[in-house]
């Protein structure tokens, strides 16, 4: 196990400007400094509550110490149900903290804690926030498909806090940490190398270390490590130069945050197969793609998710019989010539390679803030791995295949070679939990 360096955390949330790359952004949060020594001495059983945009895991994480490292790991994951996206903040948090209870009523007697002591939550929330300290930040608003309006500018760890009293779980949250930097923290504890994370999941977010003094609107101390970590929150870049069609406008128009999260809808799970739908809604109304009539089920928003979307990208075979199959299972559509089934592969394999190659743009950008995009003369290339992680990067192999591409594209062969992409799957949960050791009350 590397020994782990000391990282100085930075939490700001970026709010783009018209042009956004990280060094034009504005600071809209306080910074808030947080030291966060993730050495390898943490021991025990820690736990991790990872609130996404689709499913929330609970993770328990056994850490060894010195030499131990993380001896185990076991979460359970469940979906959120859509009414509580939108609906009261107590149905939300009591039922997260309901199924945080129950993963804890399940455990034996090999879990149980030294009398006086709670167990203690690193909390993945992946939302943007802004940090006012190690365990406590106000929601700055909702992405993806939540609107919980009353939770606007509240600290979500006292939500979960209340949640859990009312649950009579004593459990005690120790660190709140984005899913984004958590992944860069569990990515940092095994690899010194990782300088960068990215999450394409529902939503889309990347984080990095940045050095100290980069940081013009920094006042506070300088971290003793010269290094911070910089929460892009880059869902919300907007430019002029991304590529956005009518169907994007539309979307983002019917959204439930319109004029926000543009590159996130552009590049993230939870938008792709909307745009692919309403590119076949307008094929069917004008060039009668599937007949004279157009499919009822085709005006019905999101009823084609990317996983069936990337179904239907991955078909090999020869009849595009998965395409067939989720024609009729999803839009009831019963029946389709091979050529209709191949325009179809097309316009996912269009919106798929627009938003990987604009995921690997925004990795580029990270790269070359840090000055790790070009190979300097007679320097030899310091190695800089990413830690992806997040359902759409894990599942969509044409999507994650096309964005590396991209990179070495971008890069060139000999700059690509020193730049390595790794999947860190659950990074995020085990960096809360890292950090929740490493915030321990009990330390
Ligand atoms: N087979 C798949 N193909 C393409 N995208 C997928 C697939 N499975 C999941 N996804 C995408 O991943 C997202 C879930 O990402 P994940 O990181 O697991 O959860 P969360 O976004 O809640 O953190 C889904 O919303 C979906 O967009
Ligand atoms: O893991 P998920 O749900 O896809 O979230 C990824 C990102 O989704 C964005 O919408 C949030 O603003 C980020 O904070 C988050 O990191």
């Amino acid at each position: 196990m590397n020994e782990s360096p000391h990282l100085r955390f930075e939490y700001s949330v970026y709010k783009s400007g018209e042009e956004v790359g990280v060094d034009v952004c504005s600071f809209i949060a306080e910074l808030i400094l947080r030291l966060f020594s993730c050495s390898s001495h943490e021991t025990g059983l820690y736990y991790a509550l990872d609130l996404g945009g689709t499913n929330f895991r609970v993770l328990r994480v056994h850490l060894g110490g010195q030499n131990g490292g993380l001896v185990n790991q076991e979460f359970a994951e469940v979906p959120i149900p859509p009414e509580l996206m939108t609906g009261a903040a107590d149905a939300l948090f009591d039922y997260i903290a309901a199924e945080l209870a129950k993963f804890v009523a399940q455990e034996g007697q090999e879990h149980e804690l030294p009398p006086g002591r709670k167990r203690e939550l690193g909390f993945t929330f992946s939302f943007p926030v802004n940090q006012t300290s190690i365990a406590s930040g106000t929601l700055v608003r909702w992405t993806k498909g939540f609107s919980i309006d009353e939770l606007v500018g509240q600290d979500v760890v006292t939500e979960l806090t209340r949640a859990m009293k009312r649950q009579n779980l004593e459990m005690h949250v120790s660190a709140l940490v984005n899913d984004t930097v958590g992944t860069l923290a569990g990515g940092r504890y095994t690899n010194k190398d990782v300088a960068a994370a990215v999450i394409l999941g529902t939503g889309t977010n990347a984080a990095y270390v940045e050095r100290a003094q980069a940081i013009p609107k920094w006042h506070g101390a300088l971290p003793k490590s010269g290094e911070m970590v910089i929460n892009m929150e880059w869902g919300n870049f907007k430019s002029s130069h991304l590529p956005l069609t009518e169907f994007d406008n539309a979307l983002d128009m019917d959204s439930l945050n319109p004029g926000e999260q543009i590159f996130e809808k552009v590049i993230s799970g939870m938008y792709l197969g909307e745009i692919v739908r309403r590119v076949l809604l307008k094929m069917a109304e004008e060039a009668s793609l599937f007949g004279e009539t157009v499919p009822s089920k085709l005006q019905v928003p999101f009823i084609l998710r990317t996983p069936d979307m990337s179904a239907m990208h991955h078909d090999t075979s020869s009849d595009l019989k998965v395409v067939a199959s989720k024609l009729k299972d999803i839009l009831e559509i019963p029946s389709t010539s091979l050529k209709t089934r191949k325009v179809i592969v097309e316009v996912c394999n269009i919106i798929a390679t627009r938003g990987a190659r604009l995921a690997a743009a925004g990795v580029i950008a990270i790269l070359r803030k840090m000055g790790k995009d070009v190979a300097k003369e007679g320097e030899l290339l310091q190695k800089t791995v990413i830690a992806m992680d997040g359902g759409l990067y894990e599942h969509y192999n044409e999507y994650s295949k096309c964005m590396e591409n991209t990179l070495t594209e971008l890069l060139g062969e000999e700059v690509s070679k020193a730049v390595e992409v790794v999947h860190a799957n659950d990074g995020s949960g085990i960096g809360a939990a890292l950090l929740a050791a490493s915030h321990s009350q009990y330390l």
